[in-house]
């Protein structure tokens, strides 16, 4: 029930704490991907991104709430999942959506119990010393009543999210063992004895990032690589229809996106979205005689 409530009301952008809309009402549907692209960052950002929006037939497309999903025969269990994605590009609302998906009874029945951990917020308490169980009476005091036989019977769900945002230096090469949820130790030891699976086995592990800080997981420990690459062209329109509910609006922005390519390249990433829906919404239910902006640049001159 608590899991329900902190994820079905989000902050959006850069919006502060308690300007909250609901989840459900908002969400679009995201285009991601088992695997990850491989495009090197030389290219100016809005021709990265074109080309990015262009489908790869071999890319395999994958439902947020199917990520823990064995989907061919060739795929063993799935216990350790790495998702990348670029700043703004859906991660944590795809953790929220998942998440709120389970509270609801919708997806992932199978799993007892799903605990998401920001990585923000487990900075906070770097230089702390715990157990595995302590650690969840303080992220999440709901739990207090939880025992450690408890988290060993479960079926649980660790969310890491925005493992870019956390200062750990993660040794996976060097460090105490601990395979036990009452034994004390700094939370970094705590974090790679989970994610390799000394410490609770039998958990799923999923882990969000930038595709920069991803490279602090070895490669042996994750069993599948997923990519939030944002919205299609279809995911876009949608975004802005389901954020409106006057149709007269929606349509007209969307006819103004589509005419400008630099915009309309920019909307892959939702938070881009975001920003263009804030301001051509103000713009054009207020009397504007001016033009309406065609360039990131000039969204950004009104935002
Ligand atoms: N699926 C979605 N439906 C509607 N809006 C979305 C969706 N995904 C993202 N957004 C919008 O984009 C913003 C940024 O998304 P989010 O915080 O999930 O990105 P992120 O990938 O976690 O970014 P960062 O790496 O910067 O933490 C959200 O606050 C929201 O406004």
């Amino acid at each position: 029930m608590s899991l329900k409530r902190r994820c079905e009301h989000v902050t959006e952008g850069t919006h502060e704490a308690g300007s909250g809309t609901l989840l459900n009402k908002i969400y679009t549907e995201l285009y991601i991907t088992e695997g990850q692209s491989e495009e090197v960052d030389t290219q100016h950002e809005v021709r990265q991104l074109e080309r990015t929006s262009k489908k790869n037939i071999e890319d395999t497309p994958i439902k947020c709430q199917d990520i823990f999903k064995v989907l061919s025969e060739q795929q063993r269990h799935i216990r350790v999942v790495l998702t990348n994605g670029v700043a703004g590009v859906g991660k944590t609302f795809s953790v929220q959506k998942f998440s709120l998906d389970w509270a609801e009874g919708l997806e992932n029945q199978d799993i007892s119990l799903v605990l998401p951990l920001s990585c923000r917020e487990l900075n906070l308490i770097r230089d702390e010393q715990h157990s595995l169980l302590s650690l969840l009476h303080v992220f999440h005091p709901t739990l207090q009543k939880i025992r450690a036989e408890d988290l060993t019977v479960w079926k649980l769900l660790f969310i890491f999210d925005g493992l870019d945002e956390s200062r750990f230096s993660l040794g996976f090469n060097k460090h105490q063992l601990i395979s036990d949820v009452t034994q004390v130790s700094s939370v970094e030891v705590l974090l790679v004895n989970l994610i390799q699976g000394n410490l609770l086995p039998s958990a799923l592990i999923w882990i969000t990032s930038r595709p920069a800080a991803a490279h602090q997981i070895p490669p042996s420990c994750v069993d599948r690589i997923t990519e939030v690459r944002g919205f299609t062209d279809s995911q876009k329109e949608e975004y802005f229809r389901r954020r409106f509910s006057d149709e007269d609006l929606s349509k007209r922005i969307i006819s103004h996106i589509k005419a400008s390519r630099s915009l309309h390249i920019m909307c892959l990433i939702p938070v881009f979205c975001w920003i263009t829906a804030i301001v051509l919404e103000d713009m054009m239910t207020r009397d504007q005689r001016g033009e309406l902006p065609q360039t990131l640049t000039d969204l950004y001159s009104h935002f």
